[in-house]
């Protein structure tokens, strides 16, 4: 292996209680609210493609104006004790909030920014009562903080001339400063989620981001800080030059899933996901596939079953609500965590060889072993092939009416559960207790 100074410092998983709760929490709410729920991916007539939060960086688009859209930040429907409603309804264990995107407006009064909420008309905080409402119900946040940031001068995404590394020394201590600020404001956040980390200026500066990760660290013990912030000296981002984990969890699962477990090395994970293919920022027209419920539940059992969180992002509108389609995704999903939670809260890889029929989840620690019914055979049975040594002792099921009879014992650790259950609108949880032969 190659001697690092800025990769990974630590081999393995955190083993601390900070990174047991976020490991057992498996759902959260992920929400992008900045500008852009202004424009909401249109202006003057048409409509930008790309995602609605980059709107600024569309060549039509007047940056200038975009600039300005702060004088019109007003949500006067903006309602964080019925947004942590919503989400604690849904099953939420944490929210990830955008306290800065890529376009540099802060949702709080920052002393080191003027481009904030402070000076819009609605000029109030915005985070400060959304994590006291969150927590209220429970519900653990995270801060979301863009290291691109658009609308500071020092900010350069490389660096040509001296007079680009001097500026970009500057742009450096403005975000130590703003994060600090973060802390000492809200100091019951668990973690920051850092994005905008790709360009050169930042990939070549692992020194930096190594020792920002520590100060951090030391500045709120048991932070949790995902591998996107980080590069190594060689420029290495995610996994340092040696392959190994940098940050408490692996944070590259944007909009797209692990398949199976070797592709997640036995790493924490988290996979963070919309529901249009890509809209994070509010977008006024939803085009392509829009996911269901089902699928989006069907992600996060896959997720569970893979040792790793599931995070669904919600772009709410310039005026505090959120679109229709998103409230009914997270009464539907509601619905099935009241019901199914068990199986998810906790739950982490069973070890067992995938099957077609769905997901097995081991509850962390235990030798109850949740089986998630996604695809019902056509031949109304379940094939359940334990480990060697491995006897079933009782099968149950959440739901009632889903299994016919007791399993059938065809073979050395293999079961057939037949099923009463044919047509299936939602996946639904039969629980195994299984014991080791002694
Ligand atoms: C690209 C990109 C950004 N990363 C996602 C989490 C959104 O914030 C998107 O704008």
């Amino acid at each position: 292996t190659l001697p690092l100074e800025h990769g990974a410092h630590r081999i393995g998983n955190r083993t601390d209680a900070d990174m047991a709760r976020w490991r057992s929490q498996r759902l959260g709410q992920f929400i992008h609210w900045g500008l852009y729920a202004i424009p909401g991916g249109e202006w003057k007539g048409k409509t930008y493609n790309g995602a609605a939060e980059w709107i600024r960086s569309w060549k039509e688009m007047p940056q200038q104006e975009y600039d300005n859209l702060y004088k019109q930040f007003n949500p006067v429907n903006y309602q964080p004790e019925e947004w942590a409603q919503q989400a604690n309804d849904m099953g939420a264990k944490y929210m990830i909030i955008t306290t800065k995107h890529h376009d540099g407006f802060c949702l709080w009064p920052s002393k080191y920014s003027k481009y904030s909420v402070a000076a819009s008309p609605w000029k109030k905080d915005i985070i400060g009562p959304m994590v006291d409402a969150y927590n209220k119900k429970g519900i653990d946040v995270y801060l979301y903080f863009s290291i691109i940031d658009w609308n500071q001068p020092d900010w350069r995404a490389a660096l040509k001339t001296p007079a680009d590394s001097i500026a970009y020394q500057r742009f450096k201590v403005f975000v130590k400063n703003q994060l600090t600020e973060l802390l000492q404001r809200y100091p019951t956040v668990k973690g920051f989620w850092f994005d905008g980390t790709w360009d050169d200026s930042w990939k070549n500066d692992g020194s930096f981001s190594d020792e920002l990760e520590q100060y951090l660290q030391r500045l709120h013990p048991g932070l949790i800080i995902g591998s996107r912030l980080r590069a190594d000296e060689k420029g290495a981002r995610h996994f340092d030059s040696n392959g190994r984990l940098m940050g408490d969890y692996e944070q590259g699962w944007e909009r797209k899933l692990p398949e199976k477990s070797a592709d997640v090395h036995g790493n924490d994970w988290e996979g963070v996901m919309t529901i249009p293919e890509n809209q994070w920022g509010y977008n006024a027209r939803w085009a392509g596939h829009i996911k269901s419920s089902n699928e989006l539940i069907e992600m996060l059992v896959k997720s569970a079953s893979l040792g790793g969180n599931f995070v669904i992002n919600f772009g709410p509108k310039s005026d505090g609500t959120f679109r229709t389609e998103e409230v009914q995704r997270m009464q539907e999903i509601s619905r099935w965590m009241k019901i199914n939670g068990s199986a998810i809260y906790g739950g982490t890889d069973a070890g067992f060889a995938k099957q077609d029929w769905g997901y097995y989840i081991r509850k962390s620690g235990t030798d109850s072993v949740y089986m998630v019914v996604c695809n019902v055979p056509v031949s109304g049975q379940l094939r359940v092939k334990l480990p060697a040594q491995t006897t079933l002792v009782n099968v149950t099921s959440l739901e009632k009416n889903i299994i016919s009879g007791t399993p059938e014992l065809i073979g050395k650790n293999e079961y057939f559960i037949h099923l009463d259950h044919k047509n299936q609108d939602a996946p639904f949880v039969i629980l195994l207790q299984t014991s080791k032969d002694s």
